[in-house]
């Protein structure tokens, strides 16, 4: 049995097949489907990639070409591996995202640099489910510098120690046998902090540069202020955050959680707007489905395993389904999916992110670009 290798080195004994998703009442179940022309010849195969916190799921139908004994050739195909592929499987075997990450933390520790970390719309939640977790797993990873401060700022009245209380709530060891967790979440609940200000006062964002400063004590300081506040509040933050609470000393970003505005034109006009606080690499698009354990186990099961790679293709593959489910219903998300719409919220990023990194041709390297080239090339050619 062949080994499916993770970003995060961690083996799968097998490939279970797939159930079919269930339709219990409060799920949505969304498929998307990406069908070629099916072989007569072909027996039908469903293998899934599951991760161990995540309902999504990915499906794929195999053909395996049938030999009149019944045997399945899969494994006979020959396997003829250029030299970009050889890279790739290098680069995909060598990197492990938490490394890099750590290398990239301490090397603000040897300039004696900082980095404060502003979540803005801190009592929301979004900042309460998931921004918070994310970054204590960092911190639990060493993946922060040594010099970090966290501050929520939002407009609720809270204090420091109401704020900890808050996030304490939501944060979990995610993985099994984690050692000295709870000491840990006491420990980078200590370096959180809060300070309450409107999105749109220079004065309040002033006072809280003032609060980032006493943190910082001299060092020189890197700035990223996560925006976790619904989007017609976003250009009055960047503004108020640019002009009144950036660093002097090292770089300012901002981190822009979609929706990226509701349309192509809305989503240009948004882009114009931050560009009048901010350059382009400033700013910080997420889709966090791209950070999602099962999406980025894709590459790797992809490019990494010779089984994989050569029947990667229409010829063997009838379908895929794209499944996104979720256990429980629409709870506080009704005005929003009245307004945006549910396709707008997950189908035309998140889904179609997975689509794009699915059907994709192998790219170059695996730098973002050549990776982001190759998922716009193969979009063009599903339209
Ligand atoms: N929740 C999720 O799972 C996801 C959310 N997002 C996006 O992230 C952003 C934040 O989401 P979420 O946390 O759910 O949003 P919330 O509605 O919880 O808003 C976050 C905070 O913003 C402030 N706020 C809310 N409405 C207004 C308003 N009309 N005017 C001024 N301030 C307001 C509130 O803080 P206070 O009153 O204290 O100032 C609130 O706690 C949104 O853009 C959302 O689309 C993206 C992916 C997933
Ligand atoms: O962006 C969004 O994603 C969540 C689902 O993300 P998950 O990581 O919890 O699977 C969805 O519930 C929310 O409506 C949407 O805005």
């Amino acid at each position: 049995m062949a080994t499916i290798c993770s970003t995060h080195c961690r083996s799968y004994p097998s490939l279970q097949p797939v159930s079919s998703p269930s339709s219990k009442l409060g799920h949505v179940p969304q498929h998307v489907t990406l069908s070629s022309s099916a072989s007569k010849r072909f027996l039908a195969a469903k293998v899934s990639l599951k991760s161990q916190s995540d309902s999504n799921e990915v499906a794929v139908h195999t053909h395996q070409p049938q030999q009149s004994d019944g045997a399945a050739t899969a494994a006979a195909v020959p396997v003829d591996i250029d030299t970009t592929q050889k890279l790739l499987n290098s680069e995909l075997l060598s990197f492990t995202s938490a490394e890099e990450s750590r290398a990239e933390a301490s090397s603000y520790n040897n300039g004696n640099e900082s980095v404060s970390i502003t979540v803005v719309g801190a009592s929301g939640d979004l900042a309460k489910k998931k921004i918070f977790p994310a970054l204590f797993a960092l911190y639990y990873e060493d993946c922060l510098p040594k010099h970090f401060t966290i501050f929520g700022y939002a407009r609720s009245k809270m204090t420091d120690a109401e704020l900890r209380t808050m996030v304490s709530k939501t944060l979990t060891c995610r993985i099994d046998k984690r050692e000295n967790c709870g000491e840990k979440m006491d420990e980078f609940l200590k370096r959180c902090f809060y300070h309450s200000g409107q999105y749109d006062s220079q004065e309040n964002f002033a006072a809280l540069d003032k609060k980032l400063k006493e943190h910082e004590n001299g060092k020189a300081s890197n700035r990223l202020f996560y925006l976790s506040i619904p989007p017609n509040i976003f250009i009055d933050a960047v503004k108020c955050a640019s002009s009144s609470a950036s660093s002097g000393n090292g770089w300012t970003r901002v981190i822009v959680e979609k929706p990226f505005g509701r349309d192509s034109e809305s989503s240009a006009a948004l882009t114009k707007s931050l560009k009048q606080y901010l350059r382009e690499d400033q700013i910080f698009r997420i889709d966090h489905y791209l950070g999602k354990e099962l999406v980025e186990n894709l590459s790797v099961l992809r490019f990494s395993n010779l089984i994989f790679e050569p029947l990667w293709s229409r010829q063997y593959i009838r379908n895929v389904q794209f499944i996104f489910s979720e256990d429980f219903g629409t709870e506080g998300r009704g005005g929003y999916f009245d307004n945006y719409g549910i396709i707008r919220d997950i189908m035309q990023n998140h889904l179609l992110q997975i689509l794009a990194l699915f059907a994709m041709e192998t790219p170059v390297s695996l730098d973002a670009e050549d990776i982001r080239n190759e998922k716009v090339s193969s979009l063009y050619i599903l339209l």
